[in-house]
């Protein structure tokens, strides 16, 4: 049979056929694919498993011989070894999140699949948040606020002193990208630096810690900018907070399983530890109730990354990361080589 004339082509010559598009595997499409519209399926023909109706084991064994890019974020399965089992052909996993705890990082390195993540993207957005809970814990900004709503300003007088930012000894746990932007941010407000990560940085001249403990003996203000791995769970422990003191803070825009939020909840009941900005939890989104009757804590809903600017910004990198991939270029923000 002769093949088609362009002229008998179904579809103009810009216009690309859904078929003939790389195709991405999305497990559970990561809620900010709806933000981008079609931005993504007019590159990618996006395989999304939830939207199948085969179970997953056939839906990916459907696609076990060809499929080669993966799209996941945090709030989607674990990407195990179970899963990249039944995905043989895979040679990309891009990820929406700067984190990486929801992906089985050996099992990629064993397999020689390569992890793009979010890359920078995030990094200022998240630091503007640790230093508005660490300003708002310290200045009791929205306790005052609750205290202006609920009439208690003209009922009960002037509201209680909030602790001055400037001079204050801030430890941060992992100065990678985030924790560098915090700490020139509170640089620039007259805070003093220290830092703790898994080795001393060469060309970083603030006070290293070689753990947490000492860090936060040292610290009136604790931040927790690294990463969830097996040695970081439960890291900020009974021992580390009652080492930050009466009056320490502890911040938290890292993950939750970081702190062992058990131990920081009863330190916080007690007095044992001075207050708490916290972003994210262990069992999101499930937050200890005990939390709720504390004026000394300021809570958010995993949100520090979120802005339009910062979706934006991410929508364009794994978009580059994924471009890049399937015409054998070097991707733009390659997390394992961190
Ligand atoms: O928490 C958000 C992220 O890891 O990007």
């Amino acid at each position: 049979m002769a093949a088609k004339s362009p002229s008998q082509a179904p579809h103009g010559p810009h216009e690309n056929r859904s078929s003939d598009l790389p195709e991405v595997l999305v497990l559970k499409p990561p809620p900010l694919l709806n933000i981008y519209g079609d931005d993504f399926s007019k590159k990618f023909r996006l395989l999304k498993a939830s939207e199948s109706p085969l179970p997953i084991d056939q839906f990916l064994a459907t696609h076990a011989r060809s499929v080669r890019a993966m799209l996941c974020s945090g709030t989607g399965p674990r990407i195990n070894a179970e899963i990249l089992r039944l995905v043989p052909s895979l040679e990309l996993i891009v990820t929406t999140s700067a984190g990486l705890n929801h992906i089985d990082l050996a099992e990629c390195r064993r397999l020689g699949i390569p992890v793009a993540n979010a890359g920078d993207v995030f990094s200022e957005d998240v630091a503007d948040m640790a230093v508005g809970l660490l300003i708002d814990v310290l200045r009791k900004v929205s306790a005052a606020d609750r205290y202006v709503r609920q009439g208690l300003w003209a009922a009960k007088g002037d509201y209680p002193l909030g602790s001055k930012l400037g001079g204050k000894r801030i430890g941060i746990v992992g100065l990678g990208r985030i924790g560098s932007q915090v700490a020139k941010r509170l640089e620039a407000f007259g805070c003093s630096i220290s830092y703790n990560s898994r080795k001393r940085k060469e060309f970083v001249s603030y006070p290293f810690y070689a753990n947490a403990r000492e860090l936060a003996a040292n610290s009136d203000a604790l931040i927790i900018c690294c990463g969830l791995t097996e040695q970081t769970r439960h890291m900020i422990n009974r021992e580390v907070l009652l080492a930050l003191g009466k009056e320490g803070v502890i911040v938290n825009i890292g993950r939750g399983a970081i702190i062992h939020e058990k131990e920081m909840v009863q330190c916080l009941a007690v007095g044992e530890i001075g207050g708490a900005g916290l972003d994210v939890f262990e069992n999101e989104p499930n937050v200890p109730k005990e939390l709720f009757a504390l004026d000394n804590v300021v809570m958010g809903p995993h949100v520090a990354v979120f802005t339009p600017e910062s979706f934006q910004a991410l929508r364009d990198i794994m978009i580059e990361n994924l471009e890049a991939f399937f015409s054998n270029k070097p991707l733009l923000s390659p997390a394992m080589d961190e």
